[in-house]
């Protein structure tokens, strides 16, 4: 019969839909989030990321301020931008787009930003929060697909996860995400030997490797759920991680590239802005 196709672009367009409403509410009370995107050089797809985050969160309401430095910026002249955002009273969320250039540590420029405006929840003071089953800014992608799977009504609670790849954007923290839904959660990563035997046990595959075409029906098992976190360009095509075609057949659920868990990251992005915002204000 094969698989339900789930497009994450959808549920992402209902879901800024009523953050429309939420920000407009928010505005009856003098409250507008306000979300601070740095962006240091010019890599074409960071900068088509960050300007679909500077619209989407126009569109929803919320103010949006994109600063773009030189791929030479010092990593001190990016802590200090940091430090004047932390400080700024109308900016709630602050985001820096990663990769950053090699001269700059990303860890250090993470733990730069105030944890009460790290949107992107990836301070460890956010990091730990999660691990420990509490609520806080949960990473953007990661939290997408647990949306998606809810939205979707996929039982989490007993089934086994297999994640392939262990990123601290996004397999380590959605495997922690799930493992708080009580999933028996398996990583797996490049220096996994047989991928497959780990990846035909599970019931929910997510693939976040960076590789294209990884998984293929081979490695999956009749009725199971397949998240491709993939985003890959092959001769000028975007695609995923997962070899669409072999796995369709196959599983009950697949989240296709594009247009599948790509668009939930900036939903989420909004999603936590607008939290950041309430938060300050103690309106949650
Ligand atoms: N500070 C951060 N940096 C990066 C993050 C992040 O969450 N925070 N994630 C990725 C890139 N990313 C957002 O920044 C992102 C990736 C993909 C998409 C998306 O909508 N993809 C579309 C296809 C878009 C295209 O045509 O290229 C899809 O899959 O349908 C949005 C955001 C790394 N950096």
């Amino acid at each position: 019969m094969g698989a339900n196709i789930i497009y994450g672009k959808e549920l992402a367009a209902e879901l800024r839909e009523e953050m429309k409403q939420e920000v407009a509410e928010l505005k009856t009370k003098n409250i507008v989030p306000g979300l601070t995107v740095i962006i240091l050089g010019e890599d074409p797809a960071s900068l088509s990321y960050v300007r679909g985050k500077q619209k989407a969160s126009e569109k929803v309401g919320m103010e949006s301020n994109l600063i773009e430095m030189p791929e030479t910026t010092s990593e001190q002249e990016l802590l200090d931008l940091i430090a004047e955002q932390n400080a700024e009273e109308s900016v709630h969320g602050i985001l820096v787009q990663l990769p950053l250039p090699a001269h700059i540590s990303e860890q250090k420029v993470i733990e730069a930003i105030d944890p009460a405006k790290d949107v992107d929840g990836f301070h460890p003071i956010n990091v730990g929060r999660m691990m420990t089953g509490q609520d806080t800014f949960y990473p953007c992608t990661p939290y997408g697909i647990l949306v998606i799977l809810k939205k979707a009504e996929i039982d989490i609670k007993g089934k086994h996860v297999v994640v392939v790849g262990r990123s601290n954007l996004v397999g380590k923290p959605v495997g922690q995400l799930l493992l708080n839904e009580h999933a028996t959660v398996t990583y797996c990563h490049s220096k996994t030997p047989d991928l497959g035997y780990h990846t035909k046990q599970a019931d929910i595959v997510i693939v976040a490797a960076g590789k294209a075409g990884l998984v293929t029906g081979k490695h999956i098992k009749e009725g199971a759920v397949v998240i491709d976190v993939g985003v890959n360009r092959v001769d000028g095509k975007l695609v995923g991680d997962v070899d669409f075609d072999s796995v369709e057949p196959i599983a009950s659920h697949l989240t296709p590239v594009p247009k599948g868990v790509g668009p939930m990251t900036i939903t989420m992005l909004l999603h936590n802005t607008i939290k950041a915002a309430k938060k300050i204000y103690n309106v949650i």
